[in-house]
């Protein structure tokens, strides 16, 4: 029996308090995807299983609801797409029915892995199950996993290309190591610094003994390890196109992001050493591949030397744009061979889209991507660039929030901070600044109001600690908010302002209850990403930059770079973009975060 974290699921104040070690089992919610209607199993209710599994007091009646969109959680485990199916009639205790659920929870998949005898898991994007009777299927899986990380190469549609020596060279640059390295020389035979075609990285590090152990990403019930290989990147002793015949082109897409400029510097950098001569920046993201006003931009090491120094994209960005058939038109009509995208889950569906679309006209162009965005929202990657700067600035505006209210009578200081779909940034900016006594995400649902809500808590933080900071990332309770259907130019929905209204809510509610507070609210929204990338962001945004031209030399296309469990990689675009990646409430940083805060479920 193993036990999750200490929980404090209520104050003394009049309701109820448990601290005590809850373990995961308690919870538990299951989402409806067909009908987008969340509802709750109370915990009286699981009892029955939770009473043989968890030393419990009864008190506890909070539960957590967690939703589809944890998924990204096991996503590594499991791969994009690819949903749990717990088939309740092979359960012995018919308690719960799913009406067309695609997805469980990852929580409750834990209390069906256990109740249930069989789990059914199905890949949806291929429609096949694994059957996990099947004494091979550890074996299949691995094989179907190596097949959806393959990397399309530009052979796949021109056979007869040929490689030539690349003309990347590192040869010579390393003094004799010893005796026993590579004969005593670096020679060419020998040692050349290549990475091998063959090389692969390690996906998945951890082996869960247990499905109930924190942040446990199983594939089947008994949570066997898999061993998922995915490729390494760097440049390759072969490569596919003739450097000084080659025009290479950059575009930055979506919003800002801390270490644009540094990607860009990079790959220019890394594409003349190569030999390339001719390249360009399209301005403002893919409009400028459909406005006539826009022109191109030559790139040169003399023209990126010091744009590192600021932040911003020296290209420029935007939303929305031209249609595929347009940009395609636009890379014949300007003889683009190399083409690196910086962006994010939309640029990147862009991005392979492009380059479907230069497969089928038979145009040989390689497309590699660069995933850029503060939210850290894309699949399987240790960290995206810039998001450990906007951390950093995040931490600035809490701080003077956290000054703000100490300073103040009854000062309570509320920071919004980005992350559409995803907390990450308002997670890592609490832990770090470790002046955050709430942390709302938009992965964790919560009440305002109510015993449990954020408002009654303050007030008990008002009264024990005299003040108190609240974090909220933007796309937290939504939920609270009346929906517009309002989009930006990319389709991304407009959300609402939940600081604007945590912030209105918190005045009446103390208002009310007579309690006087003083409440400052900051919305550093922009600062936390328009600014110079730190050092940590730097080096990413160089390794990144130097990839992407390794890969495109390479051959590859189709594909973006990234750094998974701190090596860098090349990975298939569907692979990292068919959701937004979500922090999964029952991993062991979003458990810190709690600890670190001292803050209980909301609910
Ligand atoms: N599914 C898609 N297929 C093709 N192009 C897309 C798709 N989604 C978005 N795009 C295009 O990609 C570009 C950037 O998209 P978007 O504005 O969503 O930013 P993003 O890349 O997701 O970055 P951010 O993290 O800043 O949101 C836009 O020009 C948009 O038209
Ligand atoms: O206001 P803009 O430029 O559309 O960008 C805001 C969005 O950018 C993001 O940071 C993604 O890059 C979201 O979290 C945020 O909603
Ligand atoms: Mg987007």
């Amino acid at each position: 029996m193993e036990h999750g974290r200490q929980v404090k699921t209520g104050k003394p104040d009049g309701h109820h308090f448990c601290s005590k070690f809850v373990s995961d089992w308690t919870f538990v919610s299951v989402r409806t995807v067909a009908l987008e209607k969340q509802f709750y199993i109370a915990y009286l209710l699981l009892s029955p299983i939770l009473q043989s599994s968890v030393p419990h007091t009864g008190r506890c009646s909070s539960i957590v609801r967690t939703d589809r969109r944890l998924m990204g959680s096991i996503s590594h485990a499991i791969g994009p797409k690819l949903g749990f199916h717990h088939q309740v009639s092979h359960c012995s205790n018919g308690l719960f029915g799913f009406n067309g659920d695609k997805f469980l929870s990852l929580s409750s998949r834990k209390l069906f892995g256990r109740i249930c005898a069989s789990v059914d898991v199905r890949d949806e994007r291929k429609n096949t199950t694994i059957d996990f009777s099947d004494p091979d299927w550890k074996m299949k899986y691995q094989a179907d996993f190596e097949k959806r990380f393959s990397l399309p190469h530009i052979t796949d549609v021109f056979g007869d290309a040929l490689p030539i020596p690349s003309t990347f060279c590192l040869k010579m640059r390393s003094p004799p190591v010893s005796d026993a390295f590579a004969g005593g020389y670096p020679s060419d035979e020998e040692w050349h610094g290549y990475v091998n075609n063959n090389d692969r990285v390690l996906l998945k590090v951890i082996n869960y003994s247990s499905r109930s152990s924190a942040g446990a990403e199983c594939i089947d019930p008994n949570c066997t390890w898999v061993e998922q290989w995915v490729h390494r990147a760097g440049p390759r002793e072969k490569i596919y196109f003739k450097p000084e015949e080659v025009k290479a082109a950059i575009v930055t897409c979506g919003g800002l992001c801390p270490g644009l400029n540094d990607v860009i510097r990079q790959i220019v950098i890394t594409l003349e050493i190569y030999g390339v001569k001719k390249i360009v920046g399209i301005p403002f993201g893919y409009r400028g591949f459909s406005d006539k006003e826009l022109t191109e931009m030559p790139l040169s090491r003399k023209v990126v030397q010091n744009i590192h120094l600021s932040g911003g994209s020296l290209l420029g960005v935007s939303r929305g744009g031209p249609t595929i058939d347009e940009i395609v038109d636009s890379l014949q009509e300007r003889g683009i061979d190399l083409l690196f995208v910086l962006g994010g889950n939309g640029t990147h569906a862009g991005a392979n889209v492009i380059h479907n679309e230069c497969r089928k006209r038979r145009l040989k162009v390689a497309v590699v991507g660069v995933p850029k965005t503060i939210d850290n929202d894309i699949l399987l990657m240790d960290k995206t660039f810039g998001f450990d700067t906007a951390v950093e600035e995040a931490q600035r505006a809490i701080n003077s929030a956290y000054i703000e209210a100490h300073s103040a009578y009854h000062g309570v200081g509320i920071v919004k901070l980005m992350g559409r779909s995803s907390g990450f940034i308002a997670m890592q900016a609490a832990l770090a600044s470790g002046q955050i006594d709430v942390c709302l995400i938009p992965e964790v649902p919560f009440q305002l109001h109510g015993p449990h809500g954020v408002l009654r808590h303050l007030k008990y933080l008002i009264e024990t600690k005299g003040s108190a900071v609240v974090c909220v990332a933007e796309g937290a309770g939504q939920n609270l908010l009346q929906k517009t259907n309002a989009t930006d130019a990319s389709g991304n929905i407009i959300l609402g302002d939940i600081g604007v209204y945590i912030q209105q809510e918190m005045k009446k509610y103390f208002k009310e209850i007579s309690v006087p507070v003083d409440v400052k609210y900051i919305d550093p929204t922009y600062m936390i990403r328009a600014c110079r990338a730190n050092a940590s962001d730097g080096i990413l945004c160089t390794v990144l930059g130097q990839n992407a031209v390794h890969g495109a030399f390479a051959g590859y296309s189709g594909i973006t770079v990234g750094i998974c469990n701190t090596h860098y990689v090349y990975l298939p675009i569907p692979e990292v973009i068919s959701y937004a990646r979500m922090l999964d409430p029952n991993s062991r940083m979003w458990h810190r975060c709690l600890t670190s805060t001292g803050q209980p479920d909301f609910m």
